[in-house]
Protein backbone atom coordinates (compact mmCIF):
# COMPACT_ATOMS: atom_id res chain seq x y z
CA UNK A 1 0.00 0.00 0.00
CA UNK A 2 2.99 1.86 0.37
CA UNK A 3 2.65 5.44 -1.78
CA UNK A 4 -0.76 6.06 -0.97
CA UNK A 5 -0.99 9.59 0.89
CA UNK A 6 -3.97 10.68 2.71
CA UNK A 7 -4.06 14.10 3.63
CA UNK A 8 -6.07 15.38 6.41
CA UNK A 9 -7.14 18.87 7.29
CA UNK A 10 -8.29 19.22 10.82
CA UNK A 11 -9.39 22.17 12.83
CA UNK A 12 -6.16 23.08 14.30
CA UNK A 13 -7.98 23.55 17.89
CA UNK A 14 -7.21 20.41 20.71
CA UNK A 15 -10.98 18.87 20.74
CA UNK A 16 -10.17 17.94 16.66
CA UNK A 17 -6.73 17.99 16.26
CA UNK A 18 -6.73 15.38 18.71
CA UNK A 19 -8.17 12.84 16.94
CA UNK A 20 -7.41 13.63 13.53
CA UNK A 21 -3.67 13.12 14.69
CA UNK A 22 -4.67 9.93 16.25
CA UNK A 23 -6.22 8.65 13.16
CA UNK A 24 -3.39 9.80 11.06
CA UNK A 25 -1.37 7.17 13.29
CA UNK A 26 -3.55 4.79 13.15
CA UNK A 27 -3.02 5.17 8.90
CA UNK A 28 0.83 5.32 9.37
CA UNK A 29 0.50 1.64 10.86
CA UNK A 30 -1.59 0.25 7.86
CA UNK A 31 1.36 1.48 5.67
CA UNK A 32 -0.01 4.55 4.53
CA UNK A 33 1.35 7.77 4.51
CA UNK A 34 0.20 10.91 5.92
CA UNK A 35 0.18 14.55 5.73
CA UNK A 36 -1.52 16.68 8.36
CA UNK A 37 -2.53 19.95 7.20
CA UNK A 38 -2.10 22.98 9.91
CA UNK A 39 -4.16 26.35 9.29
CA UNK A 40 -3.69 28.56 12.76
CA UNK A 41 -6.78 30.34 13.66
CA UNK A 42 -5.38 33.63 15.25
CA UNK A 43 -8.11 33.85 18.17
CA UNK A 44 -7.50 30.31 19.02
CA UNK A 45 -4.87 30.08 21.78
CA UNK A 46 -2.33 28.77 19.90
CA UNK A 47 -0.08 27.88 22.67
CA UNK A 48 -0.30 24.70 23.65
CA UNK A 49 -1.22 23.60 19.87
CA UNK A 50 2.54 24.40 18.78
CA UNK A 51 3.60 22.51 21.45
CA UNK A 52 1.22 19.39 21.24
CA UNK A 53 2.37 19.59 17.37
CA UNK A 54 6.06 19.64 18.41
CA UNK A 55 5.92 16.54 20.68
CA UNK A 56 3.92 14.64 17.88
CA UNK A 57 6.42 15.18 15.41
CA UNK A 58 9.14 13.94 17.49
CA UNK A 59 7.50 10.99 18.55
CA UNK A 60 5.70 9.89 15.37
CA UNK A 61 8.29 11.43 12.60
CA UNK A 62 6.71 9.77 10.08
CA UNK A 63 3.90 12.20 10.24
CA UNK A 64 3.77 14.63 8.16
CA UNK A 65 2.71 18.36 8.89
CA UNK A 66 2.10 21.07 6.79
CA UNK A 67 1.27 24.30 7.97
CA UNK A 68 -0.65 26.52 5.45
CA UNK A 69 0.08 30.19 5.90
CA UNK A 70 -3.27 32.26 7.24
CA UNK A 71 -5.01 33.98 4.41
CA UNK A 72 -5.50 37.59 5.17
CA UNK A 73 -9.41 38.33 7.19
CA UNK A 74 -11.57 40.17 4.64
CA UNK A 75 -14.70 40.17 7.43
CA UNK A 76 -14.05 42.09 11.15
CA UNK A 77 -14.58 39.14 13.29
CA UNK A 78 -13.92 35.96 11.39
CA UNK A 79 -14.90 33.38 12.69
CA UNK A 80 -12.75 29.81 12.05
CA UNK A 81 -14.87 28.41 9.22
CA UNK A 82 -14.85 32.36 7.38
CA UNK A 83 -10.84 31.96 7.74
CA UNK A 84 -11.01 28.13 6.61
CA UNK A 85 -13.13 29.43 3.59
CA UNK A 86 -10.13 32.05 2.61
CA UNK A 87 -8.26 29.15 2.84
CA UNK A 88 -9.27 26.98 0.19
CA UNK A 89 -7.04 27.80 -2.44
CA UNK A 90 -4.05 27.09 -0.52
CA UNK A 91 -5.41 23.82 0.27
CA UNK A 92 -6.29 23.51 -3.73
CA UNK A 93 -2.29 24.68 -4.16
CA UNK A 94 -1.04 22.08 -1.96
CA UNK A 95 -3.14 19.37 -3.73
CA UNK A 96 -2.38 19.88 -6.89
CA UNK A 97 1.12 20.15 -6.29
CA UNK A 98 1.17 16.75 -4.55
CA UNK A 99 -0.39 14.14 -7.22
CA UNK A 100 0.31 11.66 -4.39
CA UNK A 101 -2.92 12.29 -2.43
CA UNK A 102 -4.98 9.11 -3.03
CA UNK A 103 -7.70 10.81 -0.29
CA UNK A 104 -8.32 13.74 1.64
CA UNK A 105 -10.10 13.50 4.75
CA UNK A 106 -11.58 16.91 5.96
CA UNK A 107 -12.84 17.86 9.06
CA UNK A 108 -16.67 18.02 9.00
CA UNK A 109 -16.71 21.89 9.74
CA UNK A 110 -14.72 22.54 6.01
CA UNK A 111 -18.01 21.34 4.08
CA UNK A 112 -17.59 23.65 1.61
CA UNK A 113 -14.33 22.51 0.15
CA UNK A 114 -15.83 19.62 -0.79
CA UNK A 115 -17.58 20.82 -3.72
CA UNK A 116 -14.27 22.88 -5.03
CA UNK A 117 -12.31 19.83 -4.68
CA UNK A 118 -14.55 17.56 -6.62
CA UNK A 119 -14.31 20.10 -9.30
CA UNK A 120 -10.55 20.55 -9.30
CA UNK A 121 -10.12 16.76 -9.05
CA UNK A 122 -13.30 14.50 -9.28
CA UNK A 123 -11.56 11.75 -8.79
CA UNK A 124 -9.76 12.01 -5.24
CA UNK A 125 -12.28 10.77 -2.78
CA UNK A 126 -12.97 13.29 -0.07
CA UNK A 127 -13.89 11.74 3.24
CA UNK A 128 -15.27 13.81 6.14
CA UNK A 129 -14.00 13.71 10.08
CA UNK A 130 -16.99 13.35 12.21
CA UNK A 131 -15.53 14.71 16.14
CA UNK A 132 -18.66 14.24 17.98
CA UNK A 133 -21.12 11.18 18.36
CA UNK A 134 -22.90 9.35 16.28
CA UNK A 135 -25.94 10.30 17.58
CA UNK A 136 -25.26 13.65 16.57
CA UNK A 137 -24.95 12.79 13.49
CA UNK A 138 -27.98 11.44 12.90
CA UNK A 139 -29.35 14.25 14.43
CA UNK A 140 -27.96 16.71 12.25
CA UNK A 141 -28.26 14.83 9.04
CA UNK A 142 -31.96 14.97 9.76
CA UNK A 143 -32.17 18.90 10.14
CA UNK A 144 -32.38 19.82 6.74
CA UNK A 145 -35.66 17.43 6.67
CA UNK A 146 -36.32 18.87 10.46
CA UNK A 147 -36.10 22.32 8.92
CA UNK A 148 -38.95 21.99 6.28
CA UNK A 149 -41.21 20.32 9.00
CA UNK A 150 -40.40 22.99 11.54
CA UNK A 151 -41.86 27.15 11.20
CA UNK A 152 -40.47 27.99 14.44
CA UNK A 153 -36.59 28.06 15.68
CA UNK A 154 -35.27 26.04 18.46
CA UNK A 155 -34.85 29.30 21.04
CA UNK A 156 -38.93 29.55 20.43
CA UNK A 157 -39.86 26.20 21.45
CA UNK A 158 -38.59 26.11 25.21
CA UNK A 159 -37.81 22.40 26.62
CA UNK A 160 -40.47 21.45 23.91
CA UNK A 161 -38.75 17.54 22.74
CA UNK A 162 -37.49 17.44 19.30
CA UNK A 163 -37.29 14.10 18.27
CA UNK A 164 -34.74 13.18 15.47
CA UNK A 165 -34.79 9.54 13.90
CA UNK A 166 -31.69 7.94 15.60
CA UNK A 167 -31.28 10.06 18.24
CA UNK A 168 -32.01 7.60 21.63
CA UNK A 169 -34.43 10.17 23.78
CA UNK A 170 -35.81 13.32 22.40
CA UNK A 171 -33.97 16.29 22.92
CA UNK A 172 -35.15 19.10 24.38
CA UNK A 173 -35.00 22.54 22.17
CA UNK A 174 -33.07 24.41 24.97
CA UNK A 175 -30.66 21.16 24.53
CA UNK A 176 -29.63 22.07 20.66
CA UNK A 177 -26.60 24.04 20.08
CA UNK A 178 -27.15 28.06 20.96
CA UNK A 179 -25.35 28.53 17.09
CA UNK A 180 -28.64 26.56 15.66
CA UNK A 181 -31.20 27.87 18.02
CA UNK A 182 -32.21 31.04 15.41
CA UNK A 183 -33.42 29.71 12.38
CA UNK A 184 -32.74 33.43 10.67
CA UNK A 185 -29.08 33.14 11.69
CA UNK A 186 -26.52 32.50 8.42
CA UNK A 187 -24.85 30.03 11.13
CA UNK A 188 -28.35 27.68 11.10
CA UNK A 189 -28.42 28.75 7.32
CA UNK A 190 -24.63 27.19 7.10
CA UNK A 191 -25.42 24.26 9.00
CA UNK A 192 -28.11 22.96 6.83
CA UNK A 193 -26.03 23.44 3.52
CA UNK A 194 -23.13 21.50 5.47
CA UNK A 195 -25.15 18.75 6.42
CA UNK A 196 -26.47 18.11 2.97
CA UNK A 197 -23.29 17.83 1.72
CA UNK A 198 -21.87 15.69 4.00
CA UNK A 199 -23.75 12.70 2.79
CA UNK A 200 -22.19 13.31 -0.84
CA UNK A 201 -18.95 12.61 0.39
CA UNK A 202 -17.21 9.56 -0.20
CA UNK A 203 -17.82 8.30 3.55
CA UNK A 204 -18.11 9.82 7.30
CA UNK A 205 -15.70 8.83 9.53
CA UNK A 206 -16.79 8.90 13.20
CA UNK A 207 -15.12 8.42 16.36
CA UNK A 208 -17.20 6.05 18.09
CA UNK A 209 -17.87 2.37 18.09
CA UNK A 210 -21.24 0.42 17.55
CA UNK A 211 -21.93 -1.02 20.63
CA UNK A 212 -22.33 2.55 22.15
CA UNK A 213 -24.36 3.81 19.65
CA UNK A 214 -26.68 1.15 17.83
CA UNK A 215 -29.52 3.17 17.57
CA UNK A 216 -28.27 6.17 15.58
CA UNK A 217 -25.90 4.06 12.91
CA UNK A 218 -29.05 1.53 12.33
CA UNK A 219 -30.88 4.74 11.62
CA UNK A 220 -28.32 6.34 9.53
CA UNK A 221 -27.70 2.65 7.95
CA UNK A 222 -31.49 2.38 7.36
CA UNK A 223 -32.17 5.60 5.14
CA UNK A 224 -34.43 6.97 8.06
CA UNK A 225 -31.98 10.07 8.81
CA UNK A 226 -31.73 11.03 4.79
CA UNK A 227 -34.60 10.03 3.73
CA UNK A 228 -35.10 9.47 -0.20
CA UNK A 229 -30.86 10.57 -0.78
CA UNK A 230 -28.16 8.79 -0.87
CA UNK A 231 -25.90 8.18 1.62
CA UNK A 232 -22.29 8.11 1.94
CA UNK A 233 -20.89 5.07 3.91
CA UNK A 234 -20.30 5.43 7.44
CA UNK A 235 -16.81 3.75 9.27
CA UNK A 236 -17.36 3.98 13.10
CA UNK A 237 -13.47 3.63 13.81
CA UNK A 238 -13.25 5.00 17.21
CA UNK A 239 -13.10 5.85 20.45
CA UNK A 240 -9.71 7.32 19.08
CA UNK A 241 -7.90 9.30 21.92
CA UNK A 242 -4.47 9.30 22.74
CA UNK A 243 -2.35 11.14 25.29
CA UNK A 244 -0.25 12.55 23.08
CA UNK A 245 1.47 15.62 24.36
CA UNK A 246 1.00 14.26 27.82
CA UNK A 247 3.31 11.18 27.06
CA UNK A 248 6.25 12.26 28.77
CA UNK A 249 3.99 12.75 31.73
CA UNK A 250 3.62 9.44 32.18
CA UNK A 251 6.36 7.56 33.70
CA UNK A 252 6.11 7.75 37.44
CA UNK A 253 9.66 8.75 38.09
CA UNK A 254 9.79 10.81 35.23
CA UNK A 255 11.47 14.54 35.78
CA UNK A 256 8.70 15.78 33.70
CA UNK A 257 5.53 13.91 35.14
CA UNK A 258 3.13 16.86 35.38
CA UNK A 259 2.52 17.71 39.17
CA UNK A 260 -1.29 16.47 38.96
CA UNK A 261 -0.04 12.69 38.45
CA UNK A 262 2.26 12.53 41.75
CA UNK A 263 0.08 13.99 43.67
CA UNK A 264 -2.68 10.84 42.36
CA UNK A 265 0.05 8.47 43.37
CA UNK A 266 -0.43 9.75 47.07
CA UNK A 267 -4.00 8.92 46.62
CA UNK A 268 -7.00 5.51 47.20
CA UNK A 269 -7.75 4.02 44.48
CA UNK A 270 -11.44 4.92 42.90
CA UNK A 271 -10.62 8.09 45.44
CA UNK A 272 -10.80 11.00 43.62
CA UNK A 273 -13.02 13.58 41.60
CA UNK A 274 -11.52 14.68 38.55
CA UNK A 275 -12.79 18.13 37.26
CA UNK A 276 -11.87 19.76 33.81
CA UNK A 277 -13.95 21.73 31.09
CA UNK A 278 -12.35 21.37 28.05
CA UNK A 279 -9.36 22.98 25.81
CA UNK A 280 -11.81 25.76 23.95
CA UNK A 281 -13.72 27.69 27.00
CA UNK A 282 -14.43 25.93 30.24
CA UNK A 283 -13.77 29.67 31.83
CA UNK A 284 -15.80 30.28 34.85
CA UNK A 285 -16.32 33.44 36.13
CA UNK A 286 -15.00 33.94 40.00
CA UNK A 287 -19.29 33.50 41.27
CA UNK A 288 -18.85 30.47 39.66
CA UNK A 289 -15.36 29.21 40.84
CA UNK A 290 -16.33 29.89 44.22
CA UNK A 291 -19.94 27.48 44.13
CA UNK A 292 -17.46 24.44 43.32
CA UNK A 293 -14.50 25.43 45.66
CA UNK A 294 -16.94 25.50 48.42
CA UNK A 295 -18.59 22.88 47.42
CA UNK A 296 -15.96 19.92 47.20
CA UNK A 297 -15.09 21.12 50.28
CA UNK A 298 -18.17 20.68 52.11
CA UNK A 299 -18.11 17.19 50.06
CA UNK A 300 -15.09 16.11 52.09
CA UNK A 301 -14.38 14.13 48.95
CA UNK A 302 -10.96 13.91 47.19
CA UNK A 303 -10.95 15.64 44.14
CA UNK A 304 -8.34 17.44 41.36
CA UNK A 305 -9.53 20.27 39.72
CA UNK A 306 -8.68 22.55 36.51
CA UNK A 307 -9.30 26.38 36.91
CA UNK A 308 -9.81 28.37 33.85
CA UNK A 309 -10.32 31.64 34.47
CA UNK A 310 -10.72 34.21 31.41
CA UNK A 311 -7.26 34.60 31.47
CA UNK A 312 -4.82 31.63 30.44
CA UNK A 313 -3.20 31.79 34.17
CA UNK A 314 -5.90 32.71 37.29
CA UNK A 315 -4.58 34.29 40.00
CA UNK A 316 -5.60 31.13 42.25
CA UNK A 317 -4.77 32.70 45.46
CA UNK A 318 -7.29 35.45 44.49
CA UNK A 319 -10.12 33.46 43.29
CA UNK A 320 -10.44 30.80 45.71
CA UNK A 321 -12.23 31.42 48.97
CA UNK A 322 -9.57 32.23 51.99
CA UNK A 323 -8.06 29.21 53.84
CA UNK A 324 -9.18 26.78 50.96
CA UNK A 325 -5.82 25.57 50.00
CA UNK A 326 -5.00 25.01 53.90
CA UNK A 327 -8.63 23.61 54.46
CA UNK A 328 -8.60 20.88 51.93
CA UNK A 329 -4.97 20.18 51.84
CA UNK A 330 -3.94 16.50 51.56
CA UNK A 331 -7.44 15.88 49.43
CA UNK A 332 -7.43 18.10 46.90
CA UNK A 333 -5.48 19.82 44.64
CA UNK A 334 -5.94 22.35 42.36
CA UNK A 335 -4.14 23.14 38.95
CA UNK A 336 -4.56 26.10 37.20
CA UNK A 337 -5.44 26.10 33.13
CA UNK A 338 -4.22 22.44 31.97
CA UNK A 339 -3.46 19.41 33.71
CA UNK A 340 -2.72 16.28 30.99
CA UNK A 341 -6.40 14.93 31.31
CA UNK A 342 -6.34 11.48 29.24
CA UNK A 343 -3.32 10.54 31.67
CA UNK A 344 -5.16 11.58 35.12
CA UNK A 345 -8.11 9.99 33.37
CA UNK A 346 -6.23 6.66 33.75
CA UNK A 347 -4.94 7.38 36.75
CA UNK A 348 -6.12 4.55 39.34
CA UNK A 349 -6.58 6.77 41.91
CA UNK A 350 -9.56 8.67 39.61
CA UNK A 351 -13.09 7.29 40.02
CA UNK A 352 -15.07 9.88 39.01
CA UNK A 353 -15.15 12.90 36.27
CA UNK A 354 -17.49 16.61 36.14
CA UNK A 355 -16.95 17.77 32.67
CA UNK A 356 -17.90 20.21 29.89
CA UNK A 357 -19.28 16.77 28.02
CA UNK A 358 -16.71 17.56 25.11
CA UNK A 359 -16.74 14.47 23.17
CA UNK A 360 -13.44 13.78 23.28
CA UNK A 361 -13.26 14.34 27.32
CA UNK A 362 -16.50 11.64 27.11
CA UNK A 363 -14.90 9.19 24.94
CA UNK A 364 -11.42 9.13 27.33
CA UNK A 365 -14.00 8.66 29.83
CA UNK A 366 -15.09 5.45 28.47
CA UNK A 367 -11.38 4.52 27.49
CA UNK A 368 -10.16 5.11 31.37
CA UNK A 369 -13.78 3.44 32.60
CA UNK A 370 -14.75 6.68 34.62
CA UNK A 371 -18.28 7.60 35.38
CA UNK A 372 -19.14 11.69 34.97
CA UNK A 373 -21.15 14.17 36.07
CA UNK A 374 -22.46 16.30 33.03
CA UNK A 375 -22.15 19.92 33.24
CA UNK A 376 -22.44 21.04 29.41
CA UNK A 377 -21.66 24.63 28.62
CA UNK A 378 -21.46 25.26 25.23
CA UNK A 379 -21.32 24.15 21.61
CA UNK A 380 -23.37 20.22 20.91
CA UNK A 381 -22.13 19.68 24.66
CA UNK A 382 -25.91 19.42 26.17
CA UNK A 383 -26.58 17.23 23.38
CA UNK A 384 -23.97 15.02 24.83
CA UNK A 385 -25.37 15.08 28.02
CA UNK A 386 -28.78 13.91 26.77
CA UNK A 387 -27.08 10.86 25.65
CA UNK A 388 -24.51 10.18 28.67
CA UNK A 389 -27.42 10.51 31.01
CA UNK A 390 -30.19 9.31 29.65
CA UNK A 391 -28.64 6.46 26.74
CA UNK A 392 -25.66 5.43 28.09
CA UNK A 393 -26.54 6.03 31.58
CA UNK A 394 -22.56 6.69 32.46
CA UNK A 395 -23.50 10.07 33.33
CA UNK A 396 -25.30 11.97 36.04
CA UNK A 397 -26.63 15.25 35.21
CA UNK A 398 -25.41 18.25 37.14
CA UNK A 399 -28.60 20.55 38.41
CA UNK A 400 -28.35 24.10 37.89
CA UNK A 401 -26.18 24.02 34.98
CA UNK A 402 -29.17 25.58 32.90
CA UNK A 403 -29.50 27.99 35.22
CA UNK A 404 -26.05 29.83 34.64
CA UNK A 405 -24.75 29.45 37.74
CA UNK A 406 -23.97 25.74 39.21
CA UNK A 407 -24.16 26.10 43.11
CA UNK A 408 -22.18 24.63 45.75
CA UNK A 409 -24.40 22.59 47.37
CA UNK A 410 -25.54 20.97 43.79
CA UNK A 411 -21.84 20.42 43.02
CA UNK A 412 -21.35 18.77 47.22
CA UNK A 413 -24.82 16.77 46.84
CA UNK A 414 -23.58 15.36 42.87
CA UNK A 415 -20.26 15.01 43.51
CA UNK A 416 -20.90 12.60 47.20
CA UNK A 417 -23.69 10.63 45.56
CA UNK A 418 -21.24 10.13 42.49
CA UNK A 419 -18.66 9.03 44.72
CA UNK A 420 -20.64 7.64 47.60
CA UNK A 421 -24.03 5.84 46.98
CA UNK A 422 -25.10 3.21 45.76
CA UNK A 423 -27.13 4.16 42.85
CA UNK A 424 -23.22 6.31 41.95
CA UNK A 425 -21.30 2.57 42.19
CA UNK A 426 -23.83 1.22 40.00
CA UNK A 427 -22.78 4.15 37.47
CA UNK A 428 -19.53 3.45 37.78
CA UNK A 429 -19.91 -0.17 37.11
CA UNK A 430 -21.74 0.43 33.78
CA UNK A 431 -18.67 2.85 32.75
CA UNK A 432 -16.41 0.44 33.57
CA UNK A 433 -18.92 -1.74 31.52
CA UNK A 434 -18.58 0.24 28.70
CA UNK A 435 -14.77 0.39 28.68
CA UNK A 436 -14.61 -3.32 28.04
CA UNK A 437 -17.49 -2.79 24.69
CA UNK A 438 -14.72 -0.06 23.73
CA UNK A 439 -11.80 -2.14 24.14
CA UNK A 440 -13.31 -5.42 22.41
CA UNK A 441 -14.30 -3.03 19.25
CA UNK A 442 -10.58 -1.77 18.77
CA UNK A 443 -9.49 -5.33 18.88
CA UNK A 444 -8.95 -7.88 15.99
CA UNK A 445 -12.19 -8.59 14.79
CA UNK A 446 -14.19 -5.97 16.83
CA UNK A 447 -16.91 -3.60 14.71
CA UNK A 448 -14.35 -0.64 14.71
CA UNK A 449 -11.45 -2.73 13.66
CA UNK A 450 -13.90 -4.31 10.74
CA UNK A 451 -14.80 -0.59 10.11
CA UNK A 452 -11.20 0.12 9.76
CA UNK A 453 -10.91 -2.69 7.22
CA UNK A 454 -13.30 -1.57 4.88
CA UNK A 455 -12.35 2.07 5.21
CA UNK A 456 -8.50 1.56 4.42
CA UNK A 457 -10.22 -1.06 1.64
CA UNK A 458 -12.11 1.80 0.16
CA UNK A 459 -9.23 4.34 0.53
CA UNK A 460 -6.60 2.36 -1.03
CA UNK A 461 -7.95 0.72 -3.74
CA UNK A 462 -11.39 2.21 -4.60
CA UNK A 463 -13.27 -0.89 -4.55
CA UNK A 464 -10.78 -3.36 -5.96
CA UNK A 465 -8.55 -5.51 -5.36
CA UNK A 466 -7.74 -7.74 -1.48
CA UNK A 467 -9.46 -7.29 1.83
CA UNK A 468 -6.26 -4.95 3.64
CA UNK A 469 -4.39 -6.41 6.71
CA UNK A 470 -5.23 -3.82 9.82
CA UNK A 471 -3.22 -3.76 12.82
CA UNK A 472 -5.23 -3.67 15.62
CA UNK A 473 -6.21 -0.07 16.81
CA UNK A 474 -5.50 -0.45 20.21
CA UNK A 475 -2.84 2.56 21.79
CA UNK A 476 -0.98 2.71 24.67
CA UNK A 477 -4.10 4.74 25.99
CA UNK A 478 -5.18 1.29 27.13
CA UNK A 479 -2.76 0.89 29.53
O1 LIG B 1 -6.78 20.69 30.96
C1 LIG B 1 -7.04 20.08 29.92
C2 LIG B 1 -8.15 20.37 29.10
C3 LIG B 1 -8.37 19.59 27.97
N1 LIG B 1 -7.50 18.60 27.64
C4 LIG B 1 -7.72 17.77 26.42
O2 LIG B 1 -8.35 18.55 25.41
C5 LIG B 1 -9.33 17.78 24.71
C6 LIG B 1 -10.67 18.46 24.87
O3 LIG B 1 -11.57 17.93 23.94
P1 LIG B 1 -13.16 17.94 24.17
O4 LIG B 1 -13.49 17.28 25.42
O5 LIG B 1 -13.79 17.36 22.94
O6 LIG B 1 -13.52 19.44 24.39
P2 LIG B 1 -13.29 20.78 23.51
O7 LIG B 1 -11.89 21.07 23.38
O8 LIG B 1 -14.16 21.78 24.15
O9 LIG B 1 -13.87 20.31 22.06
C7 LIG B 1 -14.67 20.91 21.08
O10 LIG B 1 -14.76 19.90 20.06
C8 LIG B 1 -15.41 18.68 20.45
C9 LIG B 1 -15.37 17.73 19.26
O11 LIG B 1 -16.11 18.24 18.20
C10 LIG B 1 -16.83 18.95 20.90
O12 LIG B 1 -17.43 17.76 21.36
C11 LIG B 1 -16.82 20.01 22.01
O13 LIG B 1 -18.15 20.32 22.39
C12 LIG B 1 -16.10 21.26 21.52
O14 LIG B 1 -16.07 22.24 22.52
C13 LIG B 1 -9.34 16.40 25.35
O15 LIG B 1 -8.56 15.53 24.56
C14 LIG B 1 -8.68 16.62 26.72
O16 LIG B 1 -7.98 15.51 27.19
C15 LIG B 1 -6.43 18.31 28.44
O17 LIG B 1 -5.64 17.39 28.17
N2 LIG B 1 -6.23 19.05 29.56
Amino acid sequence: MGGNEIVLFPVAAMGHLNPMVELGKLFLRQGLSVTILILQFPKFDNKPINSYIDTVSAANPALSFHRLSSPPSTVEAPTFIHHFRLAIPQLQDYLSCNSSATALVLDFFFDDAIDVINKMNPRLPCYFFFATSASNLAAFLYLPFLHKELTVSFKDLGDTPVNFPGFPSPIPAFDMPIRISDRSSEAYKSVIVQFDRLPKSSGIIVNSFRALEPKALAAIAAGLCTPGRTMAPIYCVGPITSMDGQEHNETAGSERRHYSLTWLDGQPRGSVVFLCFGSMGGAFPEAQILEIAEGLERSGQRFLWVVRGSLPEVDLEAVLPEGFGERTKGRGLVVNWWAPQASVLGHAAVGGFVTHCGWNSALESIVAGVAMIAWPMYAEQRMNRVFLVEEAKIAAEMPGYRDGLVRSYEVEEKVRWLMESSGGKEMRARAAAVRERAKAAMQEGGSSYEDMVKMVYSLTTAGGGERPTVDHLLSSTWG
